[in-house]
């Protein structure tokens, strides 16, 4: 025991130990070190002196103990896989048409936009506000094919304190005059932006909390050579790789006549070196078995964006299908295909499209249950899944000795909390249904990246019934 403790919690805590498993932990004492690692658990602790041996042996006193008050719990930070920063003044807007025809309306001019830092600057700050404050304590963003608010962007969410991947997007053809990189422009900038964001401060122990990501677009805006290029600089630097995969049966008739010597949309990415076990592809929705398998055979994880994929109509996936076949999943808000900022929203449109697929399927014989997500697939997918994706599992995504402190302190009971509480019906196992499908930023009290409170000044003070903090 030689770890020197910076926090202790005291009561209840709920988080995922494998897809189907979620654990819920009462009466338990966690300590955290000065780097923001689980240094204990101690489970069942249901007296003051056992928890006073306990922090005696710890040398941490008894006073400083947060203590959670009846109902208030900890889960693991949530893992937005996939969303677009940039898109954000968008969100709630355009959404009466499909992929190709709602790039060219709104999303790539908004894009545009970001040739200015200034306008970056007023934008970046409050978008990874909100998701933080929502509960995202980790995030792999899109910027734009800019490299100064591409730049930015990663300063910002590493300022805020927020885990975060960040790309500056690439893409050399099929878009708008106004808004396309000469190939060689597009590797340049991306190489100095990888140097930049691998440059930016680190943490007291000499990790980092924000990573570059390379961001091809997708195929349609990207030509082979950029595509091998910065395939190539994905590998010089062993960084991870984001793009979009099989959202809209359009796009992929189009990927079909760009490169018709390729035989499916996945085989595009593989071809250039963009597949391996450190790649996002966003949605997967129109896969397949045979895509399927050589996204499983090259360990590409799946972000599931059921809010973009509803409100721009490009199909729903099936992600029953794709956890049975091994694959990973995570989910994101996609923003601004999806119009929410938060990940709980993204929980519950993911819950609703597993269920439409079930009924879309005729039931066979007696077997009545439900192959819809359940509520610990859901925790799950928006914890442990995502930090998969992201290849942190060892790091995140949930409370196991050693691992980094990304954790969300929920208040059921705060004002105005967007749900009730029962106590005489009411348990944690259905007090934390309730707030997967009804909670919202209210009911984070606080809000945890390794350790750190993150909460910041730029975030309302939430009310509670409690002093203990
Ligand atoms: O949902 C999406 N949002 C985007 O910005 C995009 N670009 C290519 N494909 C995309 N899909
Ligand atoms: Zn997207």
């Amino acid at each position: 025991m030689t770890a020197e403790i910076s926090k202790v919690f005291y009561g209840t805590f709920i988080h995922s130990l494998s897809l189907k498993n979620l654990e819920i932990l009462q009466n338990t004492l966690l300590g955290i070190d000065y780097f923001g690692k689980i240094a204990f658990i101690e489970k069942d602790i249901l007296d003051e002196k056992t928890l006073n041996e306990i922090l005696f042996q710890w040398k941490f006193p008894e006073d400083d103990v947060i203590r959670l008050s009846k109902w208030q719990f900890l889960m693991p930070g949530f893992v937005d896989t996939h969303t677009h920063a940039s898109q954000y003044p968008n969100a709630g807007t355009g959404m009466d048409l499909p992929l190709l025809d709602w790039l060219k309306k709104y999303t790539f001019p908004l894009e545009q936009s970001y040739s200015s830092l200034s306008f970056a600057k007023k934008m970046y700050p409050t978008i990874v506000s909100h998701l933080l404050r929502n509960g995202t304590t980790t995030a792999v963003y899109f910027a734009t094919t800019h490299l100064e608010s591409s730049e930015y962007l990663a300063k910002i969410v590493k300022e805020k304190g927020q885990r975060g991947f960040v790309g500056k997007v690439n893409m050399d053809c099929n878009s708008p005059n106004d808004y396309v990189e000469t190939l060689d422009d597009s590797v340049k900038s991306t190489e100095e932006f990888i140097d930049y964001v691998l440059n930016l401060e680190e943490e007291k122990d000499g990790s980092r909390l924000v990573y570059p990501i390379i961001t091809p677009r997708f195929a349609i805006t990207c030509t082979s050579q950029l595509m091998s290029s910065i395939g190539s600089l994905a590998k010089k630097y062993d960084i991870p790789i984001q793009s979009h995969l099989s959202e809209n049966l359009d796009e992929i008739e189009f990927i079909s006549k760009l490169f018709p010597n390729l035989s499916d949309y996945t085989t595009v990415y593989d071809h250039h070196g963009l597949l391996n076990g450190k790649t996002i592809m966003a949605h997967g929705i129109h896969l397949s078995s045979k895509e399927r398998k050589l996204i499983k055979e090259r360990n590409v994880g799946i972000s599931h964006c059921p809010t973009s994929n509803f409100a721009i109509c490009s199909g729903i996936c099936n992600v029953r299908q794709l956890l049975n076949e091994g694959i990973k999943v995570g989910l994101g808000t996609d923003l601004s295909g999806g119009y929410s900022k938060s990940i709980l929203n993204a929980v519950r449109n993911a819950s609703i499209a597993s269920r439409v697929v079930f009924m879309a399927i005729p039931s066979k014989g007696n077997d009545k249950s439900f192959p819809h997500l359940t509520l610990p697939e859901l925790t799950y997918l928006a914890t442990m899944g995502g930090a998969e994706l992201v290849n942190l599992d060892q790091k995140i995504g949930n409370f196991l000795i050693g691992k980094e402190f990304d954790a969300l302190l929920v208040d059921p009971n705060c004002n105005k909390s967007p749900l009730d509480i029962f106590d005489d019906l009411d348990d944690f196992e259905r007090i934390f249904e309730k707030f997967m499908f009804l909670g919202d930023e209210r009911n984070l009290k606080s809000i945890y990246v390794k350790g750190q409170n993150v909460s910041g000044t730029d975030f309302e003070e939430v009310d509670s019934h409690d002093k203990n903090y």
